[in-house]
């Protein structure tokens, strides 16, 4: 009871900032103002959830392209298996946790224009700090305040690969817009950059917003589409991928994704290619390759970026096609179609299942992950008022907790653990898939061992300068976060309080209940007030809570997303098919999705020699 109650008060959150009844009685009566329109007001009518506060939804099969409207999506009820954009998991609002649909917002927007410039101004009314000025200030570190955390690189990873199943919010990475956060730059004015755009750049053969220029992650071309007519008022960021843990990041958010992966002729399989890695993207697929080896291609865009990222997608792709041959194996009846999907069910349920109960805790700590924290309790029961799409602030603040967990350097560990003598310094591994991929595959127990084995850092103020300056040679990771959340409209780390029920900032001293003396001199230093702090510099410095990863409010805006993702998804693994004989495992699957641990996923696919249990702790 007291479960549903707790669930019962978010869904009224949400009935007030995610259902705009008023946004749409006002749709409504425009529509009804014109004739013609009698299909269009049926249609909102049908779907009386369908708007979301300060989410515009981009039509699903919109033909005249760049108008947003509110279109239905026909569900199949019967369907065993998810789709793979994310469609029609709800069944009273299809589009909820679907790619290409806006993210959410728990607080309204903070936009300097109050529809989509960035938030740029101090409540002393002068312009707020550069990021990266705050970056220099309060987050530069040295090896003197780098601290070690009880957790390992695996742990770290873990949360870069889970992030890249759940969230990539399209961006423009012009290197004007991105003024605020180059490396050389020191400037004290904060250029307002817009670096957000809608996502344009579809599949192939996807006729939406067909002649608008836009750009994708990490592609280079024509500046930010504004003000075109599908601008949210006020402004809201898109999720390009299903907001679901459902190995979007391994399949892909779309059926032609999908195609591109999978073998043509045997097609229970994935694609793979060399000594069992998934197959070569096309040039855009990494910035930086060498014929000898080639860019990954997986579900995920991002794929490349970092080696931890290329080992998970390396290891997921031969479990996908290590589970699709025993699959094949059992059941001699079914073609590569059912067993592709059956494997894929699973796989999407170890993803869940290892995030719940082996990385959620240790970032939560046992009080917000246990039983009565949602999060690590048998899911019995499916909330369809919960909309578990992805918050903005969940995504360009909250879980970027990660960033300050990354180490400096990559290195090997041979097979009897012992750490190679050369260290590989972050700044000369991205988008480099060459330290996976030497020596013919026999690398990857070798980072495998390095990811069990060495120590992730702890989450605070506290960057590494191979990300703080460094990302991808040039790039100020952390300012960019700062200025992300600004572009975004997040409001101050002051107002997440007040949302998590935290004591109220009044003065400088009133940080003392989570930060210590020193991180309030280095934030008195670039804020004029406390009531401006940004929230991913507020939130990462936290003290921790107790047995946690994080402190209090980054906790909070964890935590509510993740029990979205938990009740608010009908093919959550462990409700088992009494509850839903339609997409159900059997409990006898449950029974054994539930032993699954990312070590055994490890041994069964990678030649490391005996690791420990959990992989997330040191051995
Ligand atoms: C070596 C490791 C990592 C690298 C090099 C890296 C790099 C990046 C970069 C370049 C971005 C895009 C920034 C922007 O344009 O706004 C980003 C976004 C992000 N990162 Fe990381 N990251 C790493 C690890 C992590 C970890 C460990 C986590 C979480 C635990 C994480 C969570 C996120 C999230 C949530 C986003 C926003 C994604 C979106 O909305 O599109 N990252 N990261
Ligand atoms: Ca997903």
């Amino acid at each position: 009871m007291d479960n549903i109650h707790r669930l019962k008060k978010i869904s009224e959150t949400y009935e007030m900032y995610g259902l705009l009844r008023e946004e749409l009685s006002i749709e409504i009566e425009k529509a009804a103002s014109q004739s013609g329109n009698e299909a269009k007001i049926a249609d909102l009518l049908k779907f009386p959830n369908f708007v979301t506060a300060y989410n515009t939804v981009i039509s699903k099969d919109s033909k005249d392209e760049g108008i947003c409207h509110f279109s239905s999506v026909t569900c199949d009820t019967t369907a065993k298996y998810r789709t793979y954009d994310g469609t029609c998991n709800n069944l009273d609002n299809p589009l909820w946790g679907s790619a290409f649909t806006a993210q959410q917002r728990l607080n309204p927007p903070v936009y300097a224009d109050g529809i989509r410039e960035a938030r740029n101004t101090s409540s002393l009314n002068t312009k707020l700090t550069s990021p990266r000025v705050i970056s220099n200030e309060v987050m530069h570190s040295d090896k003197a305040n780098q601290v070690e955390s009880d957790y390992t690189v695996m742990f770290m990873a873990w949360g870069q690969f889970l992030d890249h199943d759940m969230v990539l919010t399209p961006t423009s990475k012009d290197s004007e817009d991105l003024n605020c956060c180059l490396r050389k730059k020191e400037q004290t004015a904060n250029p307002v950059p817009r670096i957000e755009c809608l996502p344009i750049e579809l599949p192939a053969g996807d006729k939406r917003f067909k002649n608008k220029k836009c750009m994708n992650f990490k592609r280079s071309a024509s500046g930010p589409l504004l003000g075109t007519s599908c601008t949210p008022e006020p402004r809201q960021q898109i999720n390009q991928i299903t907001s679901f843990i459902d190995a979007s990041n391994v399949y892909g958010s779309s059926e032609e994704e999908v195609e591109t992966l999978r073998d043509e002729s045997q097609r229970e399989f994935l694609k793979i290619e060399g000594s069992d890695f998934p197959p070569s993207g096309d040039e855009n697929s990494c910035r930086r390759s060498d014929k000898k080896f080639h860019c990954l291609k997986a579900g995920d865009a991002r794929a490349n970026v970092i080696l931890n990222l290329q080992f998970l997608h390396t290891l997921f792709l031969r479990e996908h096609n290590r589970i699709a041959a025993m699959l094949t194996d059992l059941n001699k009846r079914w073609d590569g179609d059912r067993t592709f999907q059956e494997t894929r069910k699973i796989i999407g349920a170890m993803l869940q299942h290892i995030t719940y109960t082996e990385y959620l805790p240790k970032v939560l700590g046992s009080k917000l992950a246990d039983e009565k924290g949602f999060i690590a309790s048998k899911a019995d029961f499916y909330d369809k008022s919960l909309n578990p799409s992805i918050s903005n602030e969940f995504a360009v603040a909250a879980f970027r907790f990660g960033h300050s967990q990354i180490n400096d350097h990559l290195r090997y560990y041979d097979s009897f653990f012992e750490p190679g003598r050369r260290e590989a310094l972050l700044r000369n591994q991205f988008d480099d898939v060459s330290m996976l991929q030497n020596n013919e595959g026999r690398r990857v127990p070798e980072v495998a061992r390095w990811m069990v084995t060495e120590k992730s850092r702890e989450v605070d103020r506290f960057f590494e300068e191979e990300v703080r300056d460094w990302t991808f040679k040039e790039f100020d990771l952390v300012a960019l976060n700062i200025q992300r959340g600004r572009d975004h409209g997040i409001p101050p780390y002051s107002k997440w309080r007040l949302y998590c029920g935290l004591s109220e900032l009044t003065d400088w001293n009133s940080l003392k209940t989570d930060h210590d003396p020193e991180t309030i001199e280095k934030l008195k230093e670039v804020y004029g007030n406390p009531e401006d702090i940004d929230l991913s510099v507020g939130g990462v410095s936290e003290k921790h809570i107790s047995g946690a990863s994080v402190g209090p409010t980054f906790a909070c805006i964890l935590q509510e997303q993740f029990i979205r993702l938990k009740y608010g998804d009908r093919f959550w693994y462990d409700r088992n098919d009494e509850w839903d004989p339609v997409v159900g495992f059997s409990k006898e699957q449950i029974a054994s999705i539930r032993n699954v641990t990312l070590a055994a996923v490890i041994c069964n696919n990678v030649n490391t020699g005996e690791i420990q249990k959990d992989v997330f702790k040191t051995g």
